[in-house]
């Protein structure tokens, strides 16, 4: 097995875990993982070509794993795909809600349809598979379900559409975390910042022109982040490890998300020492002169 995982090498070994967006990207890289791990992985997405592949690549490592070629928005599709993957693999463990996606766009270019396309992706579909494979399975066993949302902590600028689809998934991993705890599952998410995954690949070389200097001063890590680095939060929770926690939101962004940009980190280095400041301002002072210009 080549993927090198921080956890215990038979962690999930007999289990079966469905990975959503398998076929590419963080899905991928977590199927991997997973695999390595001894489960018995089932891949989900639309495109046969990367699930194939994905599978293939499970294999020859020495890994189990299948895949359905499947829309998670289409809710017939998602009930019968469970089905199936109950009837060939019996209990279901653990399911990785990681399918998704969006486009660039601002708030007021934004169509009917675009805006359902992506809030049907990332938060529509993640219900469906949560709820058919808590009904068909994990209602008589408990399980664990990660759901992947992203930075979308006081808006997505840009990208609104999934901002709003993530946050309803945030919503809907509290609720589920507490209406589903009676039967042992736990439903926890992850949100990553800026991730290197060949996911971006998708986008316009030109976006990543317009954004990538912008983001640069905005990662307290200073660097995106790996698919790996995604992944072994997503192994985190589906593991014993995290047994007790449920309802919970893991950021893996590099603290992205807590830069309040109040000084913008490529000034720090240049900011003068203001040791003294405390014993020279009152801060009552301070409080005055704030309220003024104010
Ligand atoms: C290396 C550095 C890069 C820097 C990038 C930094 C970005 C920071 C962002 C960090 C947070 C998130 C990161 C990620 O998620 S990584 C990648 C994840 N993967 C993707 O996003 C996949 C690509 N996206 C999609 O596949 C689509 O967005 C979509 C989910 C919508 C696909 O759904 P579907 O196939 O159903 O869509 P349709 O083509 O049928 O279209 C439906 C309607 O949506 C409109 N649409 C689709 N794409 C666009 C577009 N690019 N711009 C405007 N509108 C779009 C489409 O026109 C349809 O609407 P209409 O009928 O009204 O035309
Ligand atoms: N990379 C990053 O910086 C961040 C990523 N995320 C989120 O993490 C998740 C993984 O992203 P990443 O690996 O980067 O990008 P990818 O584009 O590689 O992964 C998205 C996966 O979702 C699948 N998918 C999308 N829509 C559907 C659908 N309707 N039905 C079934 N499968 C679908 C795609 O497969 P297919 O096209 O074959 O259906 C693809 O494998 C996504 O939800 C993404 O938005 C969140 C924050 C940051």
């Amino acid at each position: 097995m080549s993927y090198r995982s921080a956890f215990r090498a038979d962690l999930f070994a007999g289990q079966t875990h469905l990975v959503t967006g398998g076929g590419s990207g963080i899905g991928r890289c977590c199927a991997h993982e997973l695999a390595a791990l001894g489960a018995n992985v089932v891949l989900i997405g639309r495109n046969v070509e990367r699930l194939e592949a994905t599978q293939a690549e499970i294999i020859e490592d020495g890994g189990k794993a299948s895949f359905y070629s499947v829309d998670i928005r289409q809710e017939a599709d998602v009930r019968e795909t469970v089905a199936k993957i109950v009837a060939e693999h019996g209990r279901i463990h653990g399911l990785v809600n990681n399918a998704g996606g969006q486009f660039p766009a601002p708030l007021m270019r934004i169509s009917k349809n675009g805006w359902d396309a992506v809030v049907n992706s990332n938060l529509t579909g993640g219900f469906l598979m949560a709820r058919e494979v808590l009904n068909q399975s994990m209602h008589e066993h408990g399980g664990s379900i990660v759901n992947i949302i992203a930075d979308m902590w006081r808006g997505m600028p840009g990208m609104g559409h999934s901002g709003a689809a993530r946050a309803g998934m945030l919503s809907f991993t509290e609720t589920a975390a507490v209406e589903w705890a009676s039967f042992g599952v736990r439903v926890n998410a992850v949100a990553p910042g800026f991730i290197a995954s060949s996911g971006m690949d998708r986008y316009d070389p030109s976006f990543a022109e317009f954004v990538v200097p912008q983001m640069r001063g905005t990662i307290p890590s200073s660097r995106m982040g790996d698919e790996d680095e995604v992944s072994s939060a997503i192994t985190f929770f589906l593991s014993p490890a995290a047994s007790y926690t449920t309802g919970a939101c893991l950021c893996v962004d590099g603290g992205s998300s807590l830069n309040t940009k109040l000084f913008p980190l490529s000034d720090h280095a240049r900011m003068p020492e203001q040791k003294a400041f405390h014993r020279a301002v009152k801060p009552q002072a301070v409080l005055r002169t704030l309220k003024k210009d104010a």
